[in-house]
């Protein structure tokens, strides 16, 4: 898996995403999430690979084990990269999920990374202790999830920047850190709450970013993507 930032492809349809990605003419590392996979199905996927670039296929899965460890299985045969989960689906969930991952990753071909998402980067502490009813701070849970995560065998976790460096101090450097929430300096915050820049979070010890509409949102997305990578130090 390379380090490149990973764009979030959050468009309508195919015809919007290659639009996009026509303006470019190298590799990238794309995310398609629930919006494109919902409405195109895994032939987006094949697409996409076909055109050369890696896939994070963010779509969250949290159900009982059973469920989990079946979709993930079918999930391994598309040859994405990396693939997630909701930690607060829980220990076994995520053991089901690894394994179906395992199951279902074609001989000879390398199993997709597997992350779980800790607290969603448009979350608040207020928000958390207020409507999950999870009494501690918004770090505290943010590392309960990552270590939780970790004895359950995956690869690493989605947070925010603000709790990358602690997540590496208790998890090891090889523990992924996947951060949404990356804006330029300036830049609106949209729905997001813990956000960070690219050069803040290489300093705060991401192991890579994903940037949505820092990205495609701007007049120009081709150098917006040279901007953030520069920052990122790619
Ligand atoms: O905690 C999370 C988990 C996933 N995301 C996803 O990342 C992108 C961010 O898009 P922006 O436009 O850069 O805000 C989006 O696809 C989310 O679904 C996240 O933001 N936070």
């Amino acid at each position: 898996m390379s380090n490149k930032p990973i764009i979030a492809l959050d468009f309508p349809g195919e015809k919007e995403v290659f639009t996009f990605l026509n303006h470019f003419d190298e590799p990238l590392f794309v995310k398609i999430g629930m919006e494109l996979y919902y409405q195109e199905g895994p032939t987006i996927i094949e697409k996409v690979k076909e055109a050369g670039h890696e896939i994070f296929l963010d779509l969250k899965l949290h159900d009982i084990p059973n469920t989990v460890k079946s979709a993930m299985k079918r999930l391994a045969g598309l040859g994405v990269d990396l693939v997630n989960v909701h930690a607060a689906g829980g220990r076994a969930m995520m053991e089901g999920a690894l394994e179906g991952l395992e199951a279902g990753t074609p001989a000879g071909k390398t199993r997709p990374s597997l992350i779980a998402v800790t607290q969603l980067t448009s979350t608040t502490e207020e928000q958390m202790q207020l409507e999950q009813k999870i009494n501690l701070s918004l770090l505290g849970s943010v590392l309960h999830y990552a270590e939780l995560t970790k004895h359950a065998g995956l690869d690493g976790v989605v947070c925010s920047v603000h709790e990358a460096a602690a997540i590496r101090d208790l998890c090891g450097e090889s523990f992924l850190r996947v951060t949404p929430g990356i804006r330029l300096a300036g830049g609106e915050a949209h729905d997001q709450k813990r956000i960070a820049t690219p050069d803040g979070a290489k300093k705060d010890g991401s192991s890579l970013i994903v940037v949505g509409r820092a990205i495609t949102g701007a007049q120009d997305p081709v150098s917006a993507y040279r901007n953030v990578s520069k920052l990122w130090g790619e």
